[in-house]
């Protein structure tokens, strides 16, 4: 999650779209998550704070790729992730000009590009098929040294299994990276509801880097991991 470099720390948050768009806008949640980052960025921590923010495509995203499917007879994979990939840069912008004076750079679709962070939050979203917005967290960790993701969902934490599906699924306060591919399988499918994708669990694990996994609705635990504090959730990193 974080750079400590000439007093600047930067903190990667992956904003799930099931929390942003559920289904529409969820409005209420989205004013009070950028009022806690206004907050948080505004503290001085002893250092400068910023936030980079990759936003998912939520309810939107999968209702549009759905019914693409139902329109052809033989919907095309990259098809459906260039649906997604426009849901998440629509939620993007919202989030963007949501932040108003803090975010003074364009949202960012291509990770691997050159890019300026000049404000304190910079928001980045969908960018190529192949993979989910998780992927491009992962890259924008790289790019900025940054160790640690914060991977904020609708589930507070990541279980056994897919709790919605498997009623034995268990809570993990802690998995390693071979332990969740073998979760989450090493195929990617456009939209599928996961807690890390598994293209960028892949490169996560390569790089060693550590994901906390935690509920995004409940933002004093947000506000908690942001700080280095205990908090509920679970840690995905090296065995
Ligand atoms: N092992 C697992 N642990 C927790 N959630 C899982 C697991 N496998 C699948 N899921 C599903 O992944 C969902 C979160 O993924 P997703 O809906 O894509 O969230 P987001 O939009 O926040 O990225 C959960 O609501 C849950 O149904
Ligand atoms: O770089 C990206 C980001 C997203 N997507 C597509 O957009 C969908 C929605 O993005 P994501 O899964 O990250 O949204 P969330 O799970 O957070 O709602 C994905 O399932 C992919 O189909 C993609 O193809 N490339």
């Amino acid at each position: 999650m974080t750079r400590k470099k000439g007093g600047v720390m930067v903190s990667i948050i992956s904003l799930g779209g099931s929390i942003v768009a559920p289904d529409g806008v969820d409005t209420e949640f989205v004013s009070r998550f950028i009022r806690l980052i206004q907050t948080y960025t505004g503290e001085a921590g002893g250092e400068e704070r910023k936030v980079i923010l990759i936003v998912g495509g939520g309810g939107p995203a999968r209702k549009y790729q759905q019914a693409y499917r139902n329109i052809v007879d033989n919907p095309i994979h990259d098809d459906q992730d260039w649906i997604g990939i426009m849901a998440t840069r629509l939620n993007a912008e919202l989030i963007r000009a949501g932040f108003a004076g803090l975010c003074l750079n364009p949202v960012v679709t291509d990770p691997s590009a050159e890019f300026e962070f000049t404000g304190s939050v910079l928001v980045a979203a969908g960018w190529k098929p192949g993979f989910s917005t998780d992927f491009d967290a992962v890259m924008l960790a790289e790019r900025f040294n940054a160790r640690r993701i914060i991977n904020l969902s609708n589930i507070e934490q990541v279980y056994t299994a897919d709790p919605k599906l498997d009623p034995n699924a268990r809570p993990l306060d802690q998995v390693s990276w071979s332990e969740f591919r073998e979760m989450v399988g090493d195929e990617w499918t456009p939209g599928k509801n996961l807690p890390f994708d598994p293209v960028a669990t892949r490169k996560a694990a390569d790089m060693g880097m550590e994901v906390i996994a935690a509920g995004g609705r409940d933002l004093s635990n947000i506000q908690a991991v942001l700080e280095g504090r205990e908090f509920f959730g679970t840690r995905i990193g090296p065995g």
